[in-house]
């Protein structure tokens, strides 16, 4: 799906000062639909039809969908059309991501269209912000402090996001409320050993005010890495500490099978 201007979406300003916007209110910003592999987390290996909204509230330096976020592109789709082009696509899974998807409102309403549909839906989400809405599979990622663009890793500026990327990145509170409405993964983006002790306190703190259990087995590690060949120098890293410390781990089947490809 191409798209083309780009408009800021921070999920603060929001969809409703776009002057693009559908009339009718009820479309998305989205930057490409494609059909794929599921390429992360429990469903890894599934068919399904990906839906990626444009526009985000962190930033994270290592973003692989850096025209979500650092820089936003969409065209405004009306959720008729958004639907149209899934249900063109033989698959009974869809996965909703971003950018943050759930920045925006309309995303409950395509939700609740896909669940009448009988679709499977999964929501990739950064675990900050939480909508009531029919989600099969919450796949959050919160952001540890290697996600943050200080002014040495900042891809396009020079750490003008970075407070509000450390402000931003973990409630507790939506955390909780995500994995106790539906059913979860918590996925985390992982460079190295540095990131362990910060995903061990997170889970201690979650499950202290979580009122549903929230097994290791519930926990992925997942290698950072947006190409082949800095997953290369990541996974097996990410593998050994996932044993070590008895959490799954996840690969990036998409990365391995089409690198950085658009729509894959
Ligand atoms: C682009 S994000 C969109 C959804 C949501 N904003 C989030 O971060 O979960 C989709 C998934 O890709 C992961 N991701 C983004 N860049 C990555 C990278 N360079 N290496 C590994 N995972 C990455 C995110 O952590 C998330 O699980
Ligand atoms: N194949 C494939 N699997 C994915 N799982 C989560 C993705 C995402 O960007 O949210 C993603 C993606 O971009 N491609
Ligand atoms: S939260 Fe997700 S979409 Fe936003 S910058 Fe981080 S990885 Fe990219
Ligand atoms: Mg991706």
């Amino acid at each position: 799906m191409p798209v083309s201007d780009s408009v800021d979406l921070d999920g603060e300003a929001e969809a409703d000062t776009d002057a693009e916007r559908d009339a009718s209110g009820d479309g998305l910003p989205i930057n490409e639909l494609f059909y794929s592999l599921q390429g992360e987390g429990t469903l890894a290996g599934v068919p399904s039809v990906f839906v990626r909204t444009s526009g985000c509230n962190l930033r994270c330096w290592f973003c692989d969908s850096y025209h979500t976020s650092w820089e936003p592109t969409h065209a405004w789709l009306p959720l008729e059309e958004i639907l149209a082009e899934i249900e063109s696509h033989d698959a009974d899974h869809v996965v909703l991501t971003g950018g943050e998807p759930l920045i925006h409102e309309e995303s409950v309403e395509l939700l609740a269209a896909l669940d009448d549909r009988g679709y499977h839906t999964t929501v990739e989400t950064n675990g900050t912000i939480h909508r009531d809405a029919p989600i099969d599979l919450a796949s959050i990622s919160p952001k540890l402090e290697s996600s943050t663009p200080t002014p040495e890793r900042d891809p396009k500026g020079e750490g003008e996001w970075e407070d509000r990327h450390e402000r931003d990145r973990i409630d507790l509170e939506t955390l909780a409320r995500l994995v106790e409405d539906y059913e979860f993964q918590l996925k985390f983006v992982v460079t190295d050993e540095d990131d362990m002790p910060e995903i061990c306190d997170l889970l201690a703190d979650l499950r202290a005010v979580a009122d549903v259990p929230i097994r290791d087995d519930d926990v992925l590690l997942m290698p950072e890495g947006a190409t082949r060949d800095r997953l290369a120098e990541t996974r097996t890293r990410v593998a050994d500490l996932a044993m070590e410390y008895g959490f799954r781990y996840t690969p990036r089947l998409h990365v391995d099978l089409w690198n950085d490809a658009p729509e894959t």
